[in-house]
């Protein structure tokens, strides 16, 4: 049996689905989990597979990326963000997303390359997200962000934001192995990706929509699932600025 751990946020719903409704689901055993530990796991060597933050990739030994589908974005994305409570150049404190690697990740690199300026890091923030402090911004990722763009002062899309610096698209996690995997089985698992992301329509008939939020145009449009050539050109320039962030 092949062990995965994926994302569990609603992103990677058709992901699971294809999983499940391919004959794939009977070499797999698959766990949900936030993504900084479904890098963890990896790296840990507790699965074979990881739908894993990309900014996880350089802390492991050996990596393939077995997939041409991603957790990505061109342009606008939607639910990764820093909400802040005063604009960007002002921002004195910045809480980070305890569950997040590649946002916090590019959150700094947009404040040193982009926005130039150099806040103080909150790591496991006490008052995560609820900061009264005026000049106190944080990282906020997936589901947790869906319906709050108004109910900040001041809202920053991080992969719009990545797109205004470098006219690049953005992947956020990709599908990694720790070791060389047979490829009829990454054959396999590339059609039930495919068969998933193929079963979108479906999926939504059975979903609980949400007033605030608007989850179709979500999974069909601002998730960008394609690894495309210019999301490998923006992962190489990404893992470069990440390196050379003090
Ligand atoms: C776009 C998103 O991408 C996520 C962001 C990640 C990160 O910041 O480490 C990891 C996995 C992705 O699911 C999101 O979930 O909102």
């Amino acid at each position: 049996m092949i062990k995965i751990s994926a994302v569990s946020y609603t992103n990677t719903i058709p992901f699971i689905f294809g999983l499940q409704h391919h004959p794939i689901k009977k070499d797999i055993i698959l766990s949900l989990d936030v993504p900084s530990l479904c890098a963890q796991k990896l790296i840990e060597d507790k699965v074979d597979i990881g739908l894993i933050p990309v900014a996880a990739i350089i802390d492991l030994p050996e990596h393939h990326i077995i997939s041409d589908y991603c957790i990505g974005a061109n342009g606008q994305v939607n639910s990764v963000f820093i909400f802040s409570n005063c604009p960007i150049k002002d921002v004195k404190y910045l809480q980070l997303d305890p569950q997040s690697k590649s946002s916090n990740n590019l959150a700094l690199v947009l404040l040193k390359n982009y926005w130039k300026v150099q806040p103080e890091l909150v790591e496991k923030a006490k008052e995560y997200g609820r900061s009264p402090h005026p000049n106190t911004a944080f990282v906020q990722i997936g589901d947790r962000t869906f319906g709050k763009v108004d109910q900040h002062s001041f809202v920053y899309d991080l992969a719009a934001e990545w797109k205004n610096f470098t006219g690049l698209e953005f992947v956020f996690a990709a599908w990694v192995s720790n070791k060389k995997l047979d490829d009829a089985f990454i054959h396999k698992l590339n059609q039930a990706l495919k068969l998933g992301l193929d079963s979108r329509l479906e999926i939504f008939e059975n979903m609980d929509m949400r007033k605030d939020f608007d989850l179709v145009d979500y999974l069909m449009h601002k998730i960008d699932y394609r690894l495309t050539d210019n999301k490998k050109e923006a992962l190489k320039l990404f893992h470069r600025l990440m390196s050379e962030l003090d």
